[in-house]
């Protein structure tokens, strides 16, 4: 057995961005010898197509209805199909909702292991994971004694490989779903107007040390002005002054923007654990020694109600 199955996720029939960069992934680990990348997703053969323009060699598209639900315990029969068909002995899938009950879910069902929480892989006559550790401040390195090797990938942790309507593979369909005892009663749309955080190429974000709610109104003048999503610290959402969903961190979401402007923000290292791979930080900070100060390609040292009006002012002028 040799090869890597990319578990593919799809949302109201269009592939979520992680499925393109699971095959980021899995193109890069292909390169390093690990073998052919089969795709597997629940939905369509056209969702099958686009997997293979995406990097996969050979797509498995699984047509029961039921996956919709994206419940792990309904994939977990229809995976280990792909799984023999595929002949992998790597998984991977995303760190989300689906992706972190259905790792451990296939592991225990196949009396092996899984890397969850992994930002990096390579391959080296095995699968050889990075994952964050102890609350963010630490990563191990970790391999696995038994097959498969499974790893949870974290969103933003691999360039998606642009879409090449050229590349030609297999697209073979099934129809396997476990049976769900959980039954899904309805589902709710997170509120959000504007730009998604996860997708701003600008991010203007907030911490504990604007003060006050009152501070974010400001921060939300500066996104607009760069036509870009507003962000927080988790101690920020934690006092209430901003919704838990626009959280960036370790435990909320991963950007990787082209700017980041951290205002007030001292750069914990689970903060940085969702923003470290922003290609430019600023921050505006009144502490010098601040470690988001340490970081930023652009420091302001100074009170962000002085320094974030000017820089709007400014930017008005530009027009
Ligand atoms: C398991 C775990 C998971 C976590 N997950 C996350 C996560 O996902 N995201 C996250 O953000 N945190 C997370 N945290 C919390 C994290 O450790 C920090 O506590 C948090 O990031 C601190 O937020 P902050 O930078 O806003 O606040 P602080 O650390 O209090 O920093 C405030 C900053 O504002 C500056 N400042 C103050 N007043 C002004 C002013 N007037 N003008 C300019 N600058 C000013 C200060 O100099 C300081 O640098 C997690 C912690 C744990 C243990």
């Amino acid at each position: 057995m040799a090869g890597i199955l990319v578990i593919a996720e799809a949302n109201e029939g269009a592939l979520s961005s992680i499925s393109g960069e699971l095959l980021g992934a899995a193109r890069k680990l292909a390169g390093e010898g690990a073998g052919t990348v089969t795709a597997f997703v629940a939905g369509s053969e056209a969702l099958g197509k686009e997997l293979i323009a995406l990097g996969a060699d050979a797509a498995i598209v699984d047509t029961n209805p039921a996956l919709q639900g994206a419940l792990a315990e309904v994939y977990l029969p229809a995976v280990q199909a792909a799984l023999q068909q595929s002949g992998a002995d790597i998984v991977l899938m995303g760190q989300t909702a689906l992706g972190r009950d259905l790792g451990p879910m296939l592991a225990f069902a196949l009396d092996t292991a899984v890397s969850m929480e992994t930002v990096d892989l390579k391959y080296q006559g095995k699968l050889i994971a990075t994952r964050s550790c102890y609350g963010g401040n630490a990563r191990a390195e970790v391999s696995f004694k038994n097959a498969p090797a499974i790893a949870t990938v974290k969103a933003k942790s691999f360039d998606a490989l642009p879409a090449d309507a050229s590349r030609t593979g297999a697209v073979t369909t099934i129809d396997v779903a476990g049976e769900a005892r959980i039954k899904i009663l309805g589902v709710q749309k997170a509120e959000s107007t504007g730009i998604r955080l996860e997708d701003a190429p600008v991010v203007v974000s907030g911490g504990r040390g604007l003060g006050d709610p009152s501070g974010f109104k400001l921060l939300e003048e500066l996104a607009a002005l760069l036509k870009g999503a507003t962000g927080a610290s988790r101690a920020a959402c934690d006092l209430g002054w901003y919704p838990p969903s626009q959280q960036v961190g370790l435990t909320g979401k991963v950007v990787s923007p082209n700017l980041y402007i951290a205002v007030a923000i001292s750069g914990a290292s689970q903060h940085m654990a969702g923003m470290a791979g922003s290609k430019n930080i600023v921050a505006i900070n009144k502490d010098p020694d601040a470690n988001m100060v340490k970081v930023a390609k652009y420091a302001v040292i100074d009170d962000y109600r002085k320094v974030v009006p000017a820089l709007i002012e400014e930017i008005k002028k530009l027009g």
